[in-house]
């Protein structure tokens, strides 16, 4: 098949053609450094697949413009799907699939990573060590061992992300309104979402963004929470109102916030803007809070999880060029 590929980087190309070139080289693969959007999309033409990520948006004018060019399958090379209008591919006739998991590890290990550098103020210490300054005020952090960590969305991530924490010696509480027996076995306890906020202290989100999660965390969730309390986003930013939040940074409501995704990130992420002046103000606001650390949308980024996203992107491509049928369709029955 021919496959257009928006959002490319270099590692992008590396992982998806070494997958291609394992597999036979059946697809020929067109590399586009250019985001999809409703501008971009004719650059499609005269491909039968689209691939792309997460800061494509596949809306219903963009899937219109697929249908017409003969476009019949968007392949996501992520496991979220919310950018795309999946009422409007199946009334075109394009199927979406996706990685459903590639490596939860990766993104659970990640959060691990944000709520280590929070709590011990490592990005603040090696910045001083680094100038000379060997003062440990400012630097105190807790004992991760006895907190209660609150897990929102128990899924492949979410319980990677529990198991860890467990493994500190945490106490884990979980609000998913599906709910896993194998978290009854770890001794992880499911309560609604309130019981969740006002009894955690490190609350970490990994449920997808729809409609019904938009803004769950707003500043009425936050007023349920503990004074204090440490915020990790690695799901999607739209999850969190962030104007809330930094209102609750300056009162001191939120002790710590770690975000890997912010919900205005597709004007910023994965690109190198540091010649450019910062136009978000909300973004910049947050970047003067010792207490947030901000990476950019890099949870899933190992070797291990690119390997896996290109070989079960091209899996998905190869099942419906020769069934019609995709490997992993996002099932039209989550269309809200
Ligand atoms: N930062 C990154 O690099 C990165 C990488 C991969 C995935 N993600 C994000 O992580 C999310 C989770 O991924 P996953 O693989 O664990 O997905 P998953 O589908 O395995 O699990 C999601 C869980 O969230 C639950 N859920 C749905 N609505 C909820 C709600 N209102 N409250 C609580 N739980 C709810 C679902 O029942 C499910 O158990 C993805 O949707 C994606 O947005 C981020």
């Amino acid at each position: 098949m021919q496959i257009a590929v928006f959002s490319t980087k270099p590692y992008d190309q590396s992982f998806l053609t070494a997958a291609n070139v394992a597999a036979g080289s059946p697809h020929a693969l067109h590399f586009l450094e250019a985001r999809l959007t409703a501008d971009t999309a004719v650059l499609a033409e005269g491909a039968q697949a689209v691939c792309a990520f997460v800061n494509d948006r596949a809306d219903a004018g963009v899937l219109a413009q697929f249908a017409r060019s003969g476009v019949r399958l968007l392949a996501l090379r992520s496991a979220g799907f919310n950018n795309v209008d999946l009422a409007a591919a199946r009334r075109l006739g394009v199927t979406v699939a996706r990685v459903p998991a590639y490596s939860p590890r990766a993104v659970a290990e990640h959060t691990v990573a944000m709520i280590l550098g929070l709590n011990r103020h490592i990005p603040r210490a090696h910045a001083r060590v680094r100038d000379g300054n060997f003062a440990l005020d400012g630097l105190l952090g807790f004992d991760l061992h006895g907190r209660t960590v609150g897990v929102v969305g128990t899924g492949r991530i979410g319980i990677a992300f529990a198991r860890i924490m467990l493994g500190f010696g945490c106490k884990v509480l979980a609000h998913d309104p599906v709910q896993d027996p194998a978290c009854a076995g770890l001794g992880i306890g499911y309560v609604p979402l309130d019981a969740l906020l006002a009894g955690s202290d490190i609350i970490s989100l990994h449920c997808p963004l729809s409609p019904a999660t938009h803004h769950l965390i707003d500043a009425a969730a936050i007023a349920r929470m503990r004074p204090g309390v440490m915020l990790i986003n690695t799901s999607r930013g739209g999850l969190v109102d962030t104007p809330a939040v930094v209102e609750a940074l300056k009162a001191g409501a939120i002790g710590h916030l770690g975000l890997d995704v912010y919900e205005e990130e597709a004007d910023l992420f994965f690109e190198d803007l540091s010649d450019h002046l910062l136009q978000d103000d909300v973004f910049a606001r947050l970047l003067t809070f010792p207490n947030v650390l901000i990476t950019g949308h890099q949870a899933f980024f190992t070797a291990e999880a690119l390997t896996a996203i290109a070989e079960t992107t091209l899996a998905n491509i190869s099942a419906f060029a020769a069934t019609g049928q995709a490997l992993h369709e996002v099932s039209t029955e989550r269309v809200v």
